[in-house]
């Protein structure tokens, strides 16, 4: 019987096709059209990459967690280590530990400070580890994810260097605490998740996820190993995104974010923090005297286990060649720009637009600013022009070592050497690099203030918040 209506049904669908055929025909023609096309236009599928977490409310269902989750996330940096603990309510915001809205430690060196002895590398960070588990109340530990993020220091240092320190820190973690380490909880991050981790920090301490893309802010983060710039770009942009240069991150990852959908331009220049910028710098003067260099210093840079001659030349340091000297080592010029627009090296600039109007300008830019003096250091944002960081190098690449302590008392002794070159750099990499004009006003960030609170301008945040809303 069953069977019967089954044929009985197929006889009359095959009917009916058939009867309609001519106006199947019609209505299949453009379909089949129009799907040749999307499959024929260069685009999303190869450039654009989804980041794989969305923000979901915790509104309880099966999808409910306990009233507090803790995050507890190191950010393994070239130059220092540093823990941040974090608690979220069931709405994701954050609350406070103790009378902090996060617990931050921080101390240096980094792991690739010890590129042959992974298990002392990997024990440097314990102190951290311990004050931060201990910050999480006992019976909540074993369900707090503990990540473990390494940034340009470990990229540098090669595969198997830092696949060694990263299995050392994974024992590390196995053997010391009771936190819950997710499959890939440790890892060298790739220069768009750090960036794109940044701008979510950003944007979520602003309160800007869940707006129009136009209502976001852009990000820059001057490590020292490396830069990262993201921001917002719109969606047909997206589509037509070029792919990007060979090994390295697709310039677009899209995301969803309190319930919006993002399309973000990110890219991380490594060899271009300041530390690595230094290097750059040195190198391209080799072994006669360096134009950035303040004048009366001779000397060694150390980085990243190189040695470089750092030496002033008998008529000190110059404002108009330190500035040569970095747009020569930027490659602004003498690189093939294959796409419409390009920052530097021959990389896609993103195309600019409405998610790029405001820029939060974080890491070695605020320091150097402080140190430097136009910025103080206690407020944690300040507002500035590129042109800013061009007037200090001035008065820097002008004065000679002796006058360094009175010119800059704020100036870390080991900085001082550097600090024509420091300010000169950052300058030409927002304005020659960036293409940000020397008059434009962006916001140097340290923290964020989030209620009456503020917190750490920094990726580790964006990650936290990936790791407490993952199944
Ligand atoms: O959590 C943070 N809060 C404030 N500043 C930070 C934080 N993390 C990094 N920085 C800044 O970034 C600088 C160095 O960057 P880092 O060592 O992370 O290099 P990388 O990002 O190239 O690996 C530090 O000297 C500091 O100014
Ligand atoms: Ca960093």
């Amino acid at each position: 019987m069953t069977a019967k209506r089954a044929i009985g049904r197929h006889e009359s669908l095959a009917d009916k096709v058939h009867r309609h055929r001519g106006l199947l025909l019609v209505i299949s023609i453009p379909i089949v059209l129009i799907a040749l096309v999307l499959l024929l236009m260069p685009g999303t599928s190869t450039s654009v990459s989804v980041i794989e977490y969305t923000m979901k409310k915790h509104e309880g269902g099966s999808n409910s967690r306990g009233p507090k989750n803790y995050a507890v996330i190191f950010d393994a940096g070239s130059s220092g280590s540093r823990v941040h603990v974090y608690c979220f309510d069931q709405n994701l915001d954050l609350v406070p530990l103790e009378n902090e809205l996060e617990l931050f430690l921080q101390l240096k060196p980094g792991l690739s400070a010890y590129p042959n002895d992974p298990r002392q590398s990997a024990n440097s960070l314990v102190s951290l580890l311990d004050k931060a588990e201990a910050s999480v109340p006992r019976e909540l530990r074993p369900k707090t994810p503990v990540r473990v993020g390494a940034t340009a220091g470990l990229r540098a240092l090669g595969h198997q260097a830092s696949e060694n320190i990263l299995q050392a820190v994974r024992e590390l973690l196995k053997d010391r605490s009771r936190l819950k380490t997710e499959a890939n909880a440790v890892t060298v991050l790739d220069g768009a998740q750090e960036g794109s981790y940044q701008w979510v920090t950003i944007n979520y301490l602003l309160r800007t996820l869940g707006k129009p893309y136009s209502d976001t802010v852009g990000v820059v983060d001057l490590g020292g190993g490396s830069v990262q710039m993201a921001y917002a770009i719109p969606e047909e942009d997206a589509a037509t995104a070029p792919k990007p240069l060979e090994g390295e991150d697709s310039y677009v990852k899209e995301m969803y974010l309190k319930g919006r959908k993002y399309f973000l331009y990110v890219h991380s220049y490594l060899h271009y923090g300041l530390l690595a910028a230094r290097a750059e710098i040195l190198k391209v003067s080799e072994d006669s005297n360096n134009p950035c260099i303040v004048t009366g210093f001779a000397g060694t840079y150390k980085y990243g286990g190189k040695a470089f001659k750092a030496a002033a030349a008998p008529s000190g340091a110059s404002l108009d060649e330190c500035r040569r000297v970095a747009i020569n080592a930027l490659k602004v010029n003498d690189s093939l720009c294959t796409h419409m627009k390009c920052t530097f090296g021959g990389v896609w600039n993103g195309g600019g637009g409405g998610g790029q109007k405001k820029m939060f300008v974080a890491s070695f830019f605020f320091d150097r600013a402080a140190e430097a003096g136009f910025v103080d250091p206690k407020q944690p944002v300040a507002e500035v022009r590129p042109l800013d960081f061009e007037k200090a190098a001035n008065k820097a690449c002008n004065m000679r070592m002796e006058e360094g302590k009175s010119k800059f008392p704020r100036v870390e002794e080991d900085n001082l050497p550097y600090l024509c070159l420091d300010l000169v750099y950052q300058y030409t990499l927002l304005v020659d690099g960036f293409g940000l004009k020397p008059s434009q006003t962006i916001t140097l960030v340290k923290k964020v203030k989030y209620g009456d609170y503020a917190v750490e301008a920094a990726w580790p945040l964006g990650s936290a918040i990936e790791a407490v809303s993952s199944p």
